[in-house]
């Protein structure tokens, strides 16, 4: 009889909201092995011999904690946000001295999170107006959320390859900043209400009609298989992969 080792995995950021939720799930899967946990100030090492390392701490720590992975030869599953072009430059250039090295980032890793950007992303073209309102418990420190940052950027990307314009929009008075953010030129709005944890809608208009694509995560746990799914999957996807939908057959 063969067995299978298990996946050594750390968790960085673990006791935050997100970090404590892997750690219970990679403790209750029976092909994963918690070995390490790290939060801010912990000192990473070698994070105690990991295969795969999960990384949810904040946006400003990310890129450094990652690296410390990379050079360690160790992959990495990352969910913590604000990763932008440069960042992902950055990161992309680490990885060069580390071909066989896997980061999966992944916005968000809910199942019904990604298909909602997938159809988004397919809808984009038949609608003339589009908006993106995200919707978090006030413990969130970034907005947009990654979420809809990464959803707004599908759908001005569709739109663009579509040959559409700017979605219409007459406002020339706006001292309040009322018609919230743009990202690639879709308008997005955040909202923080307490009670919330992780919700988006996307709205798209056209003469005569409305279509509305909505998600949510009522709690943490349905983020975890996709989490689980980035630990068993990264280190068959060597380089930078953006988007969980890419190890899910999804592209
Ligand atoms: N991709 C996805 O599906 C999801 C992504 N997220 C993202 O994950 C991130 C974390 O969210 P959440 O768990 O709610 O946030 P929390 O604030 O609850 O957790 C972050 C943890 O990281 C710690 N931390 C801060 N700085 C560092 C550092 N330099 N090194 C290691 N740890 C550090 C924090 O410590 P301290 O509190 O002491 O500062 C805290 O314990 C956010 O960017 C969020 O948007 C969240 C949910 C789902
Ligand atoms: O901070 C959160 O909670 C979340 N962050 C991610 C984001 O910014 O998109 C994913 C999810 O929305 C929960």
């Amino acid at each position: 009889m063969t067995t299978n080792a298990r996946i050594k995995v750390a968790v960085i950021g673990a006791a935050g909201r997100m970090g404590s939720t892997v750690c219970r799930a990679a403790t209750a899967a029976p092909d994963l092995e918690l070995v390490g946990t790290f939060d801010l100030g912990d000192d990473l090492g070698d994070l105690a011999g990991a295969d795969a390392v999960v990384e949810f701490s904040v946006p400003g720590a990310t890129l450094a904690n990652v690296r410390h992975c990379i050079e360690r030869g160790i992959h990495v599953v990352v969910g913590t946000t604000g990763w932008d072009a440069a960042k992902l430059a950055e990161l992309r250039d680490a990885l060069t001295a580390h071909p066989g090295v896997g980061v999966l980032i992944a916005p968000n890793f809910a199942i019904g999170a990604i298909l909602m950007m997938r159809f988004a992303e397919q809808a984009a073209r038949f609608y003339e107006s589009v908006e993106v309102i995200e919707l978090h418990h006030p413990g969130k420190v970034d907005a947009p959320s990654g979420t809809a940052a990464r959803t707004a950027s599908l759908i001005g990307a569709a739109r663009e390859a579509a040959g559409l314009g700017a979605v219409p929009d007459a406002t020339t008075l706006d001292p309040e900043g009322a018609r919230g953010a743009r990202v690639d030129g879709i308008p997005v709005h955040a909202v923080r209400l307490r009670g919330l944890v992780a919700h988006q809608e996307v709205l798209f208009g056209t003469e005569g009609e409305q279509l509305t694509i909505r998600h949510d995560s009522f709690d943490r746990v349905s983020f975890m298989p996709g989490v689980l799914a980035g630990i068993r999957g990264v280190a068959a996807h060597p380089g930078v992969t953006v988007g969980l939908e890419h190890y899910l057959g999804l592209d």
